[in-house]
């Protein structure tokens, strides 16, 4: 068939869909118009919701794809699924339950992704169908009968979408994934998953169409949400577009900065703290001290209505401290009524007279009018030392005296308390050296990066008093203001950068360990000092865990990778550095300047680039405030802050200042390869 048979052939078929779409949308929307005055439940009102923003959402792009099977049976993909009678009758001699567009997740969509002429999968051929505005212009045919042996999945779109100009926002790969990505997206959800993948290899495509993935096939997950971690406000802004365009409202996405509700980072750290802050070792740091804080056993004397009664109370051990505080409260309340109905019975045995005055001491709140007199014996029955302790329980004076004995705690004070005394860290951190317990000790009160996941720590084991869970229509939003919501599954992306500490706040938030983690371990730049995953996630995985890789660089240029080599080695990588994909053919160039000279070459080489591309420029930490004042228009960014990121071009400015500071090499890997087109490095001499 000619190309423009195709193309009119596949126009008609969008146009089906595309109307039955609109309508389905349509009724949809009548639908939760209505569903207030029908009563519906709030989850069905929510169902409808989701499914209608997925309909409205899945504008562009709603079908991409095609397989025609070697039994001649056709199947269109897209971005979600319809049924030929959705929306309305459906055409003539249709059967209105007949899948009409498959939705890319589904099983029966997967040979899509995977078939090859080696393993066709029953396929005869796949067509990747491009669209824009309502019109298809572009088909790319892939034969699966081994006429022609292709080594990526749909070539043709998939050179297409990677040759497209970068807009600053990153689109969905979902027509376009690759075998080896797609093995990812829908790998099992059981335990923690941990990809490596050299840059541009589609690690944060993979992360998030693994999010919609599971979305899709495990309706569990939906119902408690899906957490994405990324590394910076700036990265969570860049991928934003994709997950809703995906077709998922349930998903929270943070930093690690974030992850506590109610926490701010209020100032930047010294890499030497935030890495002694990082390591495992203050788990068992903060559980010692947590647990100092308990009070201890002992024999209270509590007075009610002016006796002073012995009670014996034993805090149980292994609890967070607020629900141990619960259960002693409980005690003491329960404890102190039985004394006085025990005094009151002893009281009651030794006095033979003056019964009536006896019971009068007691005062009106324990005694029943109706069941004082000579009808009772005088001792209290199970319920009345039941409101006995009910009245204890209320009662100000008791809750004072708790209040002292065993206070409530707030996380941020407990953490200062420790952190801001050094004889105390050294008391309860004899691992840390005198020299790293001065530095912590020596640190300001505002919180830096690496306390937030101390603060979780002492805030889990402190446990809760008993907040109210807050309210919201999406499980988003609830999920987002709760720091115990447990999650369905969690996505990091850029984990290489996680510290011990904070890879335990994550597995906090999802104790089944569904944990999809994706990163380079060569991108390494935190103060850490792991080069390899089984360090990184050693103290707090063990062994439990899958490794995968991706290998193939669908982002960085040939010509520029080449320049890698080298970087990566002096990085002290243990990986292979990915295979680029494509050229671009365009030779990465550099010049050499001095100082004085740099700021005008910067601005004329952003100037010139700026025609052609979309641009970032990367530089050390300390040019950036000089290069901000010369480029306006464009990002200046350090490498830290542009990982994660890509444009159609990168000007990497005094390249040896930035693999001079600490992981220095690891940063400028980064960021030589966030470019697409075109490279052009800005060298400082001497
Ligand atoms: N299957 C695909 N189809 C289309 N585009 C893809 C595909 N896989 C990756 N890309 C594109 O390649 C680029 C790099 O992908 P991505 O940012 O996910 O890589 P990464 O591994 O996270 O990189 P880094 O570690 O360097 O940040 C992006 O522009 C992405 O859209």
């Amino acid at each position: 068939m000619e190309n423009g048979e195709a193309i009119t052939e596949e126009q008609r078929f969008l146009e089906v869909a595309l109307a039955r779409r609109d309508r389905l949308a349509a009724r949809l929307g009548d639908e939760i118009a209505d569903a207030g005055d029908d009563g519906l439940g709030p989850a069905r009102q929510r169902m409808l919701r989701q499914r209608f923003e997925e309909l409205r959402r899945a504008g562009d792009g709603l079908v991409f794809g095609r397989l025609d099977a070697v039994d001649g049976t056709v199947r269109h993909i897209g971005r979600v699924g319809l049924r030929a009678g959705d929306g309305g009758a459906a055409a003539p001699g249709d059967d209105a339950d007949e899948p009409l567009l498959i939705d890319w997740r589904a099983p029966a969509a997967r040979p899509f992704y995977t078939a090859t002429a080696v393993e066709p999968q029953g396929q005869a051929r796949r067509r990747h169908i491009r669209t824009a505005a309502g019109k298809v212009v572009g088909v790319d045919d892939e034969p699966l009968d081994g006429s022609v042996e292709a080594e990526l999945v749909g070539e043709g779109a998939l050179l297409a979408a990677l040759g497209a100009r970068r807009t600053g926002r990153m689109s969905a790969a979902v027509a376009t994934l690759q075998r080896e990505q797609d093995d990812i997206v829908r790998a099992e959800a059981s335990g923690p998953l941990i990809v490596q993948g050299g840059p541009g290899t589609g690690k944060t495509v993979v992360a998030l169409h693994r999010v919609a993935y599971l979305l899709f096939t495990h309706q569990r997950m939906a119902e408690r949400a899906v957490l994405v971690v990324g590394p910076s406000a700036r990265f969570l802004d860049y991928i934003g577009q994709v997950l809703p365009a995906l077709g998922e409202t349930a998903v929270v996405s943070a930093t690690c900065d974030t992850l506590v509700p109610g926490v701010s980072v209020g100032r930047a750290e010294s890499r030497r703290t935030a890495e002694i802050k990082g390591r495992a070792l203050w788990q068992a740091v903060l559980e010692r001290y947590v647990t100092s804080l308990v009070p201890q056993a002992r024999q209270l004397k509590l007075r009610w209505a002016g006796d002073f009664h012995p009670v014996e109370v034993d805090p149980v051990p292994g609890r967070p401290y607020h629900q141990a505080r619960a259960i002693a409260a409980g005690q003491v309340h329960h404890l102190l009524a039985e004394a006085v109905a025990e005094q009151r019975a002893t009281m009651l045995e030794q006095m033979e007279e003056g019964y009536e005055d006896i019971l009068a001491r007691f005062g009106p709140s324990t005694v029943d009018p109706h069941h004082t007199g000579s009808d009772v014996d005088g001792l209290m029955s199970e319920e009345e030392i039941e409101e006995l302790r009910d009245h204890i329980a209320a009662d100000p004076t008791i809750a004072r005296f708790l209040e002292s004995w065993w206070p409530t705690l707030d996380p941020e004070a407990v953490l200062r308390d420790l952190l801001g005394d050094a004889q105390r860290l050294a008391r309860f951190a004899p691992e840390l050296s005198a020299d790293e317990i001065a530095a912590v000790a020596a640190e300001p009160r505002a919180w830096a990066p690496s306390d937030v996941a101390l603060l979780d720590a002492v805030a889990e084991l402190l446990g809760e008093t008993g907040t109210p869970v807050p309210q919201g229509e999406f499980t988003a939003d609830r999920a987002r203001r709760t720091r115990e919501w447990v999650y369905g599954h969690v996505v990091v992306d850029e984990a290489q950068e996680l510290s011990e500490m904070q890879w335990r706040m994550v597995l906090r938030r999802c104790p089944s360990r569904s944990i999809t983690a994706v990163g380079d371990i060569d991108q390494a730049e935190a103060p850490h000092r792991h080069t390899t995953w089984a360090q990184a996630v050693g103290a707090v995985l063990g062994e439990r865990w899958t490794a995968a890789r991706l290998t193939v660089c669908y982002r960085t240029p040939r010509e520029v990778m080449a320049l890698t080599g080298p970087v990566l080695a002096r990085a002290g990588s243990h990986n292979e550095p990915p295979t680029a994909v494509r050229s671009s053919g365009i030779d990465p160039w550099q010049v050499t300047v001095t100082a004085a000279e740099l700021p005008g070459t910067v601005e004329r080489a952003v100037a010139d680039l700026k025609r052609r591309w979309t641009v970032g420029v990367i530089a050390p930490e300390d040019r950036i405030a000089a290069l901000r004042a010369v480029v306006t228009d464009v990002p200046v960014l350090t490498a830290t802050q542009a990982k994660g990121l890509e444009w159609d071009a990168t000007l990497v400015v005094d390249p040896d200042g930035i693999a001079t500071g600490p992981r220095g090499w690891n940063g400028l890997y980064v960021a030589l390869t966030r470019c697409t087109q075109e490279l052009g490095q800005v060298i400082v001499r001497g």
